[in-house]
């Protein structure tokens, strides 16, 4: 038997789905029939979600109900962070994440019940969770005090709150809510694939949302948006920039935060929103480096290798300059992207199939 083999499984269709499609044609992110960048202009993150678990987008009084649950649902089992206490201080927030997400399965006593109505509970206060889960899992690795949740901020203005100890003005609120909307879904990116593949054995959503997580840390994934500001902040200006990137080149490494499995010869255009986010942050504190650096890099890549920025290049320097701390960028993308990993859960559970491939067999001789 002869079975076509295609490394990274480029260009396969691997589902069939109704929540989104990158539509490179038409230059459109489509989330349940809307564009992902059209919608970034008026709605919020909230939206989104309700967009993506419920199949529309919500009215005023549904939004407002929305943010009101998941106000409600904000609390994490105290055991959770007697869990986090007991972690390594180099522990990354990601692999708290990773124990944090798996535990919560232990307090929901409906797991054997993968239907669509549990799951999107689940999902509900999943999203509700994680922020509080996020926050204060890398309070506790970096031994700073546990926060609470202010109810009466929005989900995003109260997410921004707990990582930086400050109530964010309305431009941080809505530049940090922005980039949660940009980071909610996406396709079919690696730790969606990976949420459905464990999905498929009919396992339950905290198991799939668990590898998930696994997958979203790599710096090929979401990891790329921490390394991205590692390597702004270890040049420190253009100059040294542009070196340390014809270097990196030179010996054949990978830049992070450029290229796209899908966006091969444009920028992504999430990469752009993000862009303009730094230069209303540039022109508010009237420190241009990081744009200008980002910039110069954005030529050099063009021109040397024909590639373009993804979301993760803009995102980093946006989270520096609302002061999250590095090791948060990806955990944040991971608490965005809860919206879009469930939904594709709930649609896998409705209509599945397990995965099972196959190989091309190139060892020993038999
Ligand atoms: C929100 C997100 O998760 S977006 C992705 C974030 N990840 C990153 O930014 C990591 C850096 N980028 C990459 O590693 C890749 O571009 C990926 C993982 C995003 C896509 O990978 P693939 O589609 O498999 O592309 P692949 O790695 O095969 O690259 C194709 C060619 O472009 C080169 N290339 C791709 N990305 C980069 C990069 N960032 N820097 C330098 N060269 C690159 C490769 O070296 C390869 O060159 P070659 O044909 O001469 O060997
Ligand atoms: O689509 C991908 O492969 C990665 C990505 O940009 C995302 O998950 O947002």
């Amino acid at each position: 038997m002869s079975v076509s083999f295609v490394q990274g499984l480029e260009n396969v269709v691997v589902s069939e789905t109704e929540i989104s499609f990158l539509d490179t044609d038409v230059e459109k992110i489509v989330i349940r029939g809307q564009d992902l960048i059209e919608l970034s202009s008026t709605k919020r993150y909230l939206d989104i979600v309700y967009l993506l678990l419920e199949g529309e987008l919500p009215d005023e009084s549904k939004r407002l109900m929305l943010q009101n649950d998941l106000s409600e649902k904000q609390t994490i089992p105290k055991e959770l962070l007697q869990v986090f206490s007991l972690f390594s201080k180099d522990y990354h927030p990601m692999d708290a994440q990773r124990t944090g997400v798996s535990i919560l399965a232990n307090y929901d006593s409906y797991i054997g019940d993968n239907s669509a109505a549990m799951n999107k509970q689940r999902a509900y206060k999943l999203l509700a969770q994680l922020p509080t889960l996020t926050a204060n899992s890398y309070r506790i690795l970096n031994n700073q005090e546990v926060i609470s949740p202010l109810n009466d901020l929005s989900y995003s203005a109260n997410f921004l709150y707990m990582i930086t100890g400050d109530i964010p003005s309305e431009e941080e609120e809505i530049i940090f809510d922005k980039s949660l909307l940009l980071y909610s879904e996406h396709e079919m990116p690696n730790s969606t694939f990976t949420a459905r593949v464990i999905a498929s054995t009919n396992a339950d959503l905290y198991s799939a949302l668990t590898g998930a997580v696994g997958s979203l840390k790599g710096n090929l994934h979401g990891g790329a948006n921490e390394a991205v500001m590692y390597l702004l902040n270890e040049a420190g200006n253009v100059k040294q920039f542009e070196k340390i990137l014809y270097e990196k080149l030179q010996n054949k490494e990978k830049i992070m935060g450029f290229g796209h499995r899908v966006y091969m010869k444009k920028m992504d255009p999430r990469a752009q929103i993000m862009k303009e986010s730094l230069k209303s942050l540039c022109n508010h504190d009237g420190d241009d480096t990081l744009l200008e650096m980002c910039e110069a890099g954005e030529t050099i890549m063009r021109e040397e290798k024909g590639l373009f920025p993804n979301l993760d290049y803009y995102a980093a320097p946006v989270y520096w300059k609302l002061n999250i701390p590095i090791p948060l960028y990806t955990p944040i993308f991971y608490c965005s992207r809860a919206a879009g990993l469930s939904a594709h859960v709930i649609e896998q559970h409705d209509n599945n199939r397990i995965f099972r491939p196959r190989v091309n067999y190139i060892g020993k001789q038999y």
